[in-house]
């Protein structure tokens, strides 16, 4: 079984997807950590991430190992800088091998980004789109941030959250939007189980129709 979630910034895809690979018995892939990743590269050699020549090197030498530091590339600055890179059609070709195989593997996968409903896997037995309310997804991300002992603003997180949604949206290739066929998950007034048990209804409806 393939699942694809979709959404924008801290929307709660991620803490959505891991719940349901355990649930299913699935593997899990954050797709959002290879752009993560693709931008580190550039960042550790020096690069610019407006270089496009360096931006490809990146991508294609990208390697499991360059995935394994998640405080890294969760850190301050990596979200906007992969936005950036991942709005490179070169970056985002690079990476697609990678995905579909990981999600054809068996037993299966749910994987997690921008464009997996409309791109990656267009065929996945199920799709999800997982959205909030902008200011919702902000307090998240700041009270997580804040207890790892980060040290940022509730405006800071909101206009960088705001930043990456316009970018990501408004993007020539593979643009973030709800594939026609995913079910809209808005977890706004849903704490993290209900959101979990939301999920696995939508994914129930969806396989038993198959
Ligand atoms: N329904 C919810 N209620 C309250 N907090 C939530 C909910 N869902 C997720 N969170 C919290 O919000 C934060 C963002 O969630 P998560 O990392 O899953 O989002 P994401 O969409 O995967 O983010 P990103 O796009 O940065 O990868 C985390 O701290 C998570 O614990
Ligand atoms: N399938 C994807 C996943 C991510 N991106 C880009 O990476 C940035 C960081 O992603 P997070 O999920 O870790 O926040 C994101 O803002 C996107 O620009 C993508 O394009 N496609």
């Amino acid at each position: 079984m393939i699942i694809a979630i979709d959404g924008p910034a801290a929307s709660g895809k991620g803490t959505i997807a891991r719940k349901l690979a355990a649930h299913y018995g699935l593997r899990h892939l954050d797709t959002g950590m290879l752009y993560r990743a693709v931008a580190a590269r550039l960042i550790a050699a020096g690069a610019s991430l407006d270089d496009p020549a360096a931006r490809l090197e990146a991508a294609r030498g990208l390697a499991m190992e360059n995935l394994a530091d998640e405080a890294q590339l969760r850190g301050p600055g990596m979200g906007e800088a992969a936005s950036i890179v991942a709005a490179d059609p070169a970056v985002r070709a690079a990476m697609l091998d990678f995905q579909r195989n990981f999600a054809r593997t068996p037993p299966g996968a749910v994987l997690d980004g921008r464009d997996i409903a409309t791109v990656v896997c267009p065929d996945a037995d199920a799709k999800l789109f997982v959205t909030a309310a902008a200011e919702t997804r902000a307090r998240r991300r700041f009270k997580e941030i804040i207890a790892a002992g980060g040290d940022v603003s509730y405006e800071q997180v909101l206009a960088d959250i705001r930043r990456r949604d316009a970018r990501d949206t408004a993007r020539a290739v593979a643009p973030l939007r709800k594939a026609d066929d995913a079910h809209l998950l808005d977890t706004t007034d849903l704490d993290i189980e209900a959101a979990f048990r939301a999920a696995v209804d939508l994914i129930g409806g969806s396989t038993a129709a198959k």
